[in-house]
C-alpha cells in the first residue's frame, strides 16, 4: 500500500469515527459530556487555579509586605500566593467536582462568595461551594442546567411513603420521604407549579396503603380532581375544621394505642396492629388563616391553626404527615403560621412574587437558598429549591404531571383509599343526616 492509499484509508476511518461518535453521544447525552465537555473543562480548571484563586483571594502568603528592620520599615513586594491544594477535577453528571484542602488559617467564606467569579473563569452554568468536612471545600461545577426542559417521567415509588416527585440538579431522583421528614411545606406564585407538584405527589401515593385526605379551601378545585382516592376531602374552612378535629382524635387514638403496646411510634407497632398512614394535603394555606374580622371566622382560623399545629408537633411518630402548600405564606398570616412552619421540615419554594415568602420558606434553614429561590423565573415552572432542617439545598425540577394522568392515577386507585372511621367525608355526613 503506497503512501496515498495509506492516508486515504486514515482520513475514511477518521470520518468513520467522527460519524459514529456524533451519532453515539447525539443518543447518549451523558456520554456526549463524558467524552468531550468534562475533559475541555477540566483543562480549563487546572489551567486557571492559580490565577483564579489569586484573583479571588483564595491564596495565602507567609511573607508579609512590610517588615521592621531595626528602626527601619522596609516594604517589598509580596510573595506571590499559595493557591490551596486542589485535586484532580472528578467527573460527575453534567460537571465536574473539586475538592481543595485548604491551608492554615482559611476559611470556607471566600470559596463561597468566589462562586460566581468561578463559574465565569471556567464557563460553567453554576458553580456550588460546600464544605462538608473541616479543612476541606468541594466546589461543584455544573455546565449547564439539568432543569432547563420539562420532565417527563412515569417511574412508580417503590417503597411506602415514599414519591419520586422530579429530579434534582446533581441528577438524582427528587424523592419525598415521609419517614425521613414527616412533613412539608411547599411554596409558590401562581403558576408556578404547586399543583403539578401535588399532583404528582397524588399519583405516586395513589397506589400504596396510605390514607391521602385533602383540605382545599379554593372550594376543592384543585384537590377534588383525584377525590376519589381521596378519604376525605374538605372544600371550605368549615369543613377543614371538622376534618382537622377528627384527624387530632385520630392522632390521640394512637398515642393511646402505642402507649399500651410500649411502643415509642406506629413503626414499632406489630405490623397487623399498624394503623394506615395517613398524608393531609392542604391546598392554599392562607385560606385557613384569612379572617373578615367576624367572631366566627376568627374561630375557625384559630381551631385550624391549632389542629394544624398539633397534628404537625405530634403526627409524625403516629404516621400523620402533613404537606401544606401556599402562595404566599407569611408571619402577617398569624403566629400560628410562623409556629407551623418550624414544625414542617421539609421545604419546596418555587418562583415567589414576594421576597418575604421566599424568606419564610428557606430563611430559617439556609440564607444562600433564598437567594437561589428568589432567582427562579417566570418560564421555569416547576422548578424549586428542596430544603430540610439538616441544612442541606439543592435545586430540583418536579415531572409535568397533567392533571387528566393524576386523575386517571386516582381513579385507578380508588378501591385502596382507606376507610377511616374517625374521618368520614363532611359530604356523606352531611348526605346522612
Ligand atoms: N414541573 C413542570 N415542568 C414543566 N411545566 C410545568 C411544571 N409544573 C407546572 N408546569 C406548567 O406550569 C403551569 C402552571 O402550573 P400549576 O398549575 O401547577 O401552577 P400553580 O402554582 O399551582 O398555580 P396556581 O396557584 O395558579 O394554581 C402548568 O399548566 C404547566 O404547564
Amino acid at each position: 500500500m503506497d503512501g496515498s492509499h495509506l492516508l486515504a484509508l486514515v482520513l475514511a476511518v477518521l470520518a468513520w469515527c467522527a460519524v459514529v461518535g456524533r451519532e453515539f453521544t447525539l443518543r447518549h447525552p451523558a456520554w456526549r459530556w463524558y467524552l468531550t465537555g468534562y475533559p475541555l473543562m477540566a483543562a480549563r480548571v487546572l489551567l486557571t487555579w492559580r490565577k483564579v484563586a489569586q484573583v479571588n483571594d483564595l491564596t495565602v502568603s507567609y511573607q508579609p509586605t512590610r517588615r521592621v528592620l531595626g528602626e527601619l520599615v522596609v516594604r517589598g513586594e509580596a510573595l506571590r500566593g499559595l493557591a490551596p491544594r486542589a485535586g484532580l477535577p472528578r467527573p460527575v453528571p453534567g460537571g465536574l467536582q473539586l475538592t481543595v484542602r485548604l491551608r492554615p488559617g482559611q476559611t470556607p467564606a471566600p470559596f463561597l462568595d468566589a462562586a460566581d467569579a468561578l463559574a465565569h473563569a471556567w464557563r460553567a452554568h453554576a458553580v456550588r461551594v460546600v464544605s462538608p468536612q473541616r479543612g476541606l471545600v468541594v466546589i461543584t461545577a455544573t455546565a449547564f442546567d439539568p432543569l432547563a426542559e420539562p420532565l417527563d417521567g412515569a417511574r412508580e415509588s417503590a417503597a411506602l411513603l415514599t414519591a419520586v416527585l422530579g429530579v434534582v440538579e446533581t441528577g438524582r431522583d427528587w424523592v419525598m420521604d415521609f419517614r425521613r421528614v414527616p412533613h412539608w411545606l411547599i411554596v409558590g406564585a401562581t403558576r408556578s407549579g404547586k399543583s403539578t407538584l401535588l399532583a404528582r405527589l397524588v399519583s405516586q401515593l395513589a397506589p400504596q396503603p396510605v390514607a391521602l385526605v385533602g383540605i382545599d379551601c379554593k372550594g376543592g378545585m384543585e384537590l377534588s380532581l383525584f377525590r376519589e382516592r381521596f378519604t376525605t376531602l374538605a372544600s371550605n374552612r368549615r369543613e377543614a375544621v371538622d376534618v382537622l378535629a377528627a384527624l387530632v382524635a385520630e392522632v390521640h387514638d394512637r398515642m393511646r394505642a402505642c402507649r399500651a403496646a410500649g411502643a415509642r411510634s406506629v413503626w414499632e407497632l406489630p405490623e397487623e396492629e399498624r394503623p394506615v398512614p395517613v398524608v393531609v394535603l392542604v391546598d392554599e394555606l392562607a385560606e385557613l388563616y384569612l379572617t373578615n374580622g367576624s367572631r366566627a371566622d376568627r374561630g375557625e382560623a384559630e381551631q385550624c391553626s391549632t389542629s394544624l399545629l398539633r397534628l404537625a408537633q405530634l403526627g409524625a411518630a403516629l404516621g400523620v404527615h402533613l404537606v401544606v402548600a401556599g402562595q404566599r405564606v407569611g408571619s402577617d398570616l398569624g403566629p400560628g403560621v410562623t409556629a407551623l412552619r418550624a414544625q414542617l421540615a421539609g421545604r419546596v419554594c418555587h418562583r415567589v412574587n414576594d421576597p418575604g415568602t421566599a424568606e419564610m420558606a428557606l430563611g430559617d434553614l439556609n440564607k444562600d437558598a433564598v437567594a437561589v429561590a428568589q432567582s427562579i423565573g417566570t418560564h421555569e415552572q416547576g422548578v424549586a429549591v428542596l430544603a430540610a432542617d439538616s441544612g442541606g439545598w439543592v435545586r430540583g425540577r418536579s415531572y409535568l404531571t397533567r392533571p387528566d394522568a393524576a386523575r386517571e392515577a386516582a381513579h385507578r386507585h380508588a378501591c385502596l383509599a382507606p376507610s377511616l372511621p374517625a374521618l368520614q367525608t363532611p359530604v356523606e355526613a352531611g348526605e346522612e343526616s
